[in-house]
């Protein structure tokens, strides 16, 4: 059986598929597979090691009547269009619970670069700009007792919201359902979007890029937030209206932004976002952490062999 790899991992990863398989790797870790060479390899594959940057969908199982098996080195898959593969038997696999603690680490690191302006800070001493000490320089916002919204208060959403308790934080959180076991141990209150939105001093967007998500962050969101309130978005780019946000950070209509996903990725250094002084941008790194990304791969290539000796996947999406 011939699996394909869309980034290239260590021997660590891959020997025990090439121990097995037929393994066709893109010799690259840090560029996508182009995607005429992707479709002619998928072509006789068994099964494809993907990443978030691979666009799996209809045209790619139309042309791969052996695929079996599509593993993501990824929590999220709004890349693999899942019903496409339900329907032709094929098994999709991602990457949930080893990198919720690293996200949500990224998180509230975001909460407090953006909140305490720690880039902006760390710069002007580059630029060599510090004077002196002064009674405002600087000043942000506290993130201690403040009021916390988290949108999407799934895996992620739970432990962000730990992290808030540890800075005594009043924690809100909104959902399409309810979850009363995190409301009793993380003392977090369900809230409506809107009054989420218009309490919180923090808004941290955690739900998955679905069609009901997409742009669910847009000029109407953000004119109910408070002017000091920080907008955090560590889910997907699709889920916020790009050009309503700047509008907001611009006119301060929110205080900032600390954005880890763009629509665009990457996104060009020459967008306007990134001309703001109150955006705090990280390129995507929410579980890039050493330790949680080898058990990503090594849970994805599981994946592989769980399918394709025919057995259901630890982690499958259906
Ligand atoms: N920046 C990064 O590197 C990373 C980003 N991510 C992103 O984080 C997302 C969340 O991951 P994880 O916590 O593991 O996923 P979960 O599925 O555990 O949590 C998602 C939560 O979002 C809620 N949700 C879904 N749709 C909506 C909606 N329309 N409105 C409000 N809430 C909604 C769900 O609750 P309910 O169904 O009740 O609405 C659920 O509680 C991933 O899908 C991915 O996009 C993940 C890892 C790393
Ligand atoms: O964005 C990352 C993921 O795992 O999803």
């Amino acid at each position: 059986m011939k699996v394909v790899v869309t980034r290239k991992f260590p021997d660590s990863i891959i020997n025990p598929l090439r121990d097995k398989y037929e393994v066709v790797m893109w010799e690259y870790e840090d560029k996508v597979m182009p995607r005429d060479l992707l479709l002619q390899e998928s072509k006789d594959a068994d099964a494809l090691l993907v990443n978030l940057t691979d666009d799996i969908n209809d045209e790619l199982y139309e042309q791969s009547p052996k695929l079996k098996v599509v593993s993501t080195m990824a929590v999220g898959y709004d890349n693999i269009d899942v019903a496409g593969a339900i329907e032709r038997g094929i098994k999709v696999g991602h990457t949930p619970n080893v990198l919720t603690d690293a996200t949500a680490d990224l998180t509230f690191a975001l909460i407090l670069a953006s909140g305490r302006r720690l880039i902006e800070a760390a710069d002007v001493i580059r630029r060599d700009e510090w004077k002196s000490w002064a009674p405002f320089y600087l000043t942000g916002q506290e993130v201690s007792h403040k009021t916390i919204g988290i949108i999407g208060m799934g895996r992620i959403g739970e432990a962000v919201a730990k992290r808030a308790q540890g800075f005594s934080m009043n924690i809100l959180y909104h959902n399409r359902s309810r979850k009363r076991e995190a409301e009793e141990t993380l003392h977090a209150s369900y809230v409506t979007f809107d009054e989420l939105l218009e309490r919180s001093d923090y808004v941290v967007l955690l739900a998955p890029s679905t069609p009901e998500t997409k742009k669910m962050m847009g000029h109407e969101q953000f004119a109910k937030m408070k002017k000091s309130a920080v907008f955090i978005n560590t889910s997907r780019g699709t889920n916020v209206d790009e050009e309503a946000l700047y509008e907001a950070l611009k006119t301060n209509e929110i205080y900032a932004a600390g954005l880890d996903v763009f629509d665009q990725e990457p996104i060009s250094a020459d967008h306007p976002l990134l001309k703001l002084p109150n955006v705090t941008a990280m390129p995507h790194i929410g579980s890039a952490a050493l330790e949680t990304r080898m058990k990503m791969a090594q849970m994805a290539r599981d994946h592989i062999i769980e399918g394709l000796e025919g057995r259901d996947l630890t982690h499958e999406v259906n």
